[in-house]
């Protein structure tokens, strides 16, 4: 191993090649640059245990070595460290070569003799990819390391999903700001409860005032945000504050922001970047300081290539960017949403709490749920209301088509119309199928035991009795 050069706060790029020639040219360069500081080393056979140290940046290698060769390293390297860079640097100056590569994960490649300016560019994107994933990776490890600061900003939302719980992570980060939010997710996810919860995280005094703009024209718009005063118009009789008043220390909320008409775009665009607003009929400044909440359902790229919604406006929209992910991105929530809803379904009608069957549970976690935790909601309530046996199956969620076959009739009994000798030709134990229906559970919960148990219907600790059982048999 040679020396280290320059500074000790700049970042390590190792150099493999078997030519040492080759270094010189290399060191002299980078030395120079003062990107980074510079470790070579000359035998690939050692490279691995070099990268065990975590120290690299990134990587520098050549592609013909003897023994080991690049090609041989590289699909190691990817799969034990992805994030870090490598560039191959070869003699053989052909694009085959260079397109096989970066098929295996290399992020650039040089060709000898070195260009001394194309080598400072790639070593400069090198590192600066080094440092987003360096950033990525720490702020992944803060979203789901450290506990929330205030859950209670967070009760409203049931969810027991660590991508819910890093997104709460984000709003603690970034509600204190007084810069726009924009919040997408598909129909139904819950982002008016997010706003809600952006709103509670921020700490302001004012009150959360939502407004769903689809469906309003540029007056109805005007009227509405910003007010009008008395006489304004025919039947004006009484001036109104308009919701952004009422917003005043406070959040509006304005959700549909996708179908908001271009006259109403130029609007919002003044209040955001001035903070000011008239109300119908008075040519009276008005200042507003309450903070911006959007959210959309709809694909933004595909407006803005349309020209429908303007870029400016958006680009001020989303300073910062919540995105909520889908149900079945999430299905570990969907049991314990239908508990949930089911619980308030059945308080409201006066009911005790009903049971799930066990292929009804199948089905629930099997399906796509288009129309998120909305459609879950309705199809719940719905469920209970109508079900008199206090156990719901299948038949009290129709409509629902689940992706697979579900084993049983829908009296939640197993047997009924399946055929069970095209699944197994010869009879099958009691314990063979109890551990199938345990691995599948397991299987479609991810691995999550509790969940599991809820599937097969049996508690934790008989899960896990059992499954200690197949262990030691
Ligand atoms: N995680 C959750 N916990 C409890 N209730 C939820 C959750 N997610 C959504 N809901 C409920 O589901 C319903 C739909 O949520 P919401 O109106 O916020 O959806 P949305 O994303 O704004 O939908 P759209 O795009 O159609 O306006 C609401 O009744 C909401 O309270």
């Amino acid at each position: 191993m040679s020396d280290t050069f320059v500074s000790a706060q700049l970042p390590l790029a190792l150099f493999l090649d078997d030519d040492s020639d080759f270094f010189n040219e290399i060191r002299f360069v980078a030395e120079t640059s003062g990107l980074c500081q510079v470790e070579t080393l000359s035998e690939s056979s050692r490279l691995l245990s070099e990268l065990a140290q975590q120290r690299y940046a990134v990587l520098f290698m050549d592609w013909v070595m003897p023994f080991v060769t690049g090609s041989d390293l590289l699909p190691v390297i990817n799969k034990e460290y992805p994030s870090l860079p490598v560039v191959v640097m070869t003699g053989i100056s052909d694009i085959s070569n260079a397109v096989r590569c970066m098929k295996q994960g290399a992020i650039d490649y040089l060709t000898k003799p070195l260009d001394a300016n194309r080598f400072i560019t790639c070593l400069t994107n090198a590192l600066k990819i080094s440092e987003l994933s360096s950033q990525n990776r720490q702020l992944k490890e803060y979203l789901l390391g450290t506990p929330l600061e205030k859950p209670e900003n967070f009760r409203h939302i049931i969810t027991c999903s660590d991508k819910m719980q890093a997104l709460f992570k984000l709003i603690e980060t970034v509600a204190p700001s007084r810069y726009p939010v924009f919040i997408t997710g598909e129909t139904g996810v819950g982002k008016e409860l997010i706003a809600s919860a952006v709103h509670k995280a921020s700490g302001l005094k004012g009150k959360f005032v939502p407004l769903n703009v689809a469906g309003l024209d540029p007056l109805m718009f005007d009227d509405t945000l910003f007010g009008h005063k008395k006489g304004a118009y025919t039947g004006a009789s009484e001036s109104r504050e308009g919701l952004i008043g009422q917003a005043q220390g406070g959040t509006l909320f304005l959700d549909e922001i996708g179908d908001l008409s271009h006259q109403s775009q130029v609007k919002l665009l003044r209040l955001l970047q001035e903070n000011e607003y008239y109300r119908l009929g008075s040519d009276l400044i008005q200042k507003s300081d309450a903070r911006i909440v959007a959210a959309s359902n709809r694909d933004f790229k595909k407006l803005l290539s349309e020209g429908k919604f303007r870029e400016d406006l958006y680009h001020r929209l989303c300073y910062h960017q919540l995105s909520i992910p889908s149900l079945r991105a999430r299905k570990e929530d969907i049991l314990l949403l239908v508990s949930h809803f089911a619980g308030l379904a059945a308080a409201s009608v006066g009911k005790s709490v009903p049971c799930l069957s066990a292929e009804l549970q199948f089905m629930l976690c099997d399906y796509d749920f288009p129309g998120n935790v909305r459609e879950l909601v309705n199809r719940v309530s719905n469920a209970v209301v109508v079900n008199r046996s206090g156990l719901l199956t299948q038949e009290d969620f129709p409509g629902m088509t689940p992706k697979h076959e579900v084993l049983g009739d829908t009296q939640g009994n197993c047997g009924g119309q399946f055929s069970m000798h095209l699944v197994f030709p010869e009879f099958p134990t009691l314990e063979l199928i109890e551990q199938i229906m345990i691995n599948e559970a397991l299987k479609r919960s991810n691995g999550r035991k509790g969940m599991a148990a809820e599937l097969l219907g049996i508690t934790r600790q008989t899960l896990r009795n059992r499954m200690e059982g197949f262990e030691s048999a």
